[in-house]
């Protein structure tokens, strides 16, 4: 047994963190669901396909939850906090205190997503995975932040599969209490740089390509983090064995958080909502670890983040608002699920065209 992960307490056993990743087992979509929720949608009093991507958005949840009927009700917002030591470098506009502030909003309302949560009749939950200092939020802190990439390793592999079991067991927790659908979101200043960086070797793209503003950088600023991102990944690639090692190398405990909510989405049933490029990201990295949690995924929107579209089409998700956004917290994502309460209010609530009079639908002579 190697020394170097940590036990945790499994179905009455032990197991190490490894293991854990070893033993993890992604769902499949229940296809039958899925044929039974079309056959609905074909037989509501409307023109067929009518409702376009809402009516896919919901044949989709159908097949992930494995029944066609479909329940929104419960909905909740899973926001990773955590610091990334890349902040030292220079690569943001803000300094990384505005995590922990930020962090601190989601509970008392302020933070933009707290808000939207709000009127969406969504529940928000904040967790501190690595902020770099206490904050009110969920405390599953795995470190005080992670280390400064453009020297040495974010974190060790341990923390990364630490932080992965975290968001998979969040998703597990909250399935319990009864929420069908969860939203991703993060907070952490700098996280766009270690997102790019994370695209850049996923996707073997270079760095000019995959690199943006983040919360609004100087062109002077965007020069340098583009600089930071290629030493880093020089650096580090080179001794990276698997998606893991990368995630390690270059990621932050904000994305392997999402990362894990990705695989819990898979393991427990439930859909995941991605956010925007930082979301997109982690949502990569999920699909690295293993393909097929891919289909437990929805795109909600895309972010003004240069990469964000080559990542949603290397997942092959498409995302239904195109809202020019780049606020990051989840914001995106929950702006999907007015949408959604209203494509299930039609699919719930809607006459078929056996319960009407059929004369009512001839053209007029
Ligand atoms: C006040 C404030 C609130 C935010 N809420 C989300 N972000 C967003 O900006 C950060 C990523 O951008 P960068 O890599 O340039 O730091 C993340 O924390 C993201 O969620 C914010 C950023 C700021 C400044
Ligand atoms: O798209 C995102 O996730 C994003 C973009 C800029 C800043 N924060 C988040």
């Amino acid at each position: 047994m190697n020394k170097m992960f940590d036990f945790v307490r499994k179905e009455n056993r032990r197991i190490t963190m490894r293991e854990w990743l070893e033993e993890y087992r992604a769902e499949r979509l229940d296809e039958g669901a899925m044929e039974l929720c079309r056959k609905k949608w074909d037989s509501i009093a409307k023109p067929l396909h009518s409702l376009g991507m809402l009516e896919d958005y919901l044949v989709q949840i159908a097949g992930i939850s494995g029944s066609a009927n479909i329940s929104l009700e419960k909905k909740g917002l899973i926001v990773m906090c955590a610091d990334n030591g890349v902040v030292e470098e220079g690569v943001t506009q803000t300094g990384q205190e505005v995590t922990a502030i930020v962090t601190d909003n989601f509970l008392t309302g302020q933070a933009t997503a707290a808000v939207l949560c709000k009127k969406a009749g969504a529940d928000i939950f904040p967790v501190d995975i690595g902020v770099a200092s206490d904050t009110c939020a969920l405390n599953r802190k795995v470190a005080y932040g992670t280390k400064n990439i453009a020297r040495e390793w974010a974190m060790t592999r341990k923390q990364a599969l630490q932080a992965l079991k975290t968001g998979c067991d969040m998703v597990g927790e909250l399935a319990a209490k009864g929420y069908r659908i969860l939203a991703t979101g993060e907070m952490g200043i700098g996280n766009t740089t270690t997102s790019s960086a994370l695209a850049c070797a996923y996707l073997h793209q270079e760095p000019e390509k995959m690199t943006g503003r983040g919360a609004g950088l100087s062109s002077a600023g965007l020069e340098k983090k583009i600089q930071v991102i290629k030493k880093a990944l020089e650096l580090h690639l080179p001794k990276c064995r698997d998606a893991v090692d990368v995630l390690a190398a270059v990621g932050g405990l904000d994305i392997a958080g999402l990362a894990g909510v990705f695989l819990g989405g898979a393991k427990y049933r439930v859909p995941i909502v991605i956010d925007g490029f930082i979301s997109a990201v982690a949502a990569l990295t999920a699909v690295q670890i293993c393909k097929e949690c891919r289909d437990f995924m929805l795109a909600s929107h895309i972010s003004k983040e240069p990469a964000t579209r080559l990542v949603l089409e290397t997942l092959s998700l498409e995302a239904a608002l195109h809202c020019n956004m780049c606020l990051g917290e989840g914001t995106g994502a929950v702006t999907l699920f007015p949408l959604l309460d209203m494509a299930c209010e039609v699919y719930q609530k809607m006459s078929t065209f056996d319960d009407i009079s059929v004369e009512a639908y001839q053209p007029l002579t």
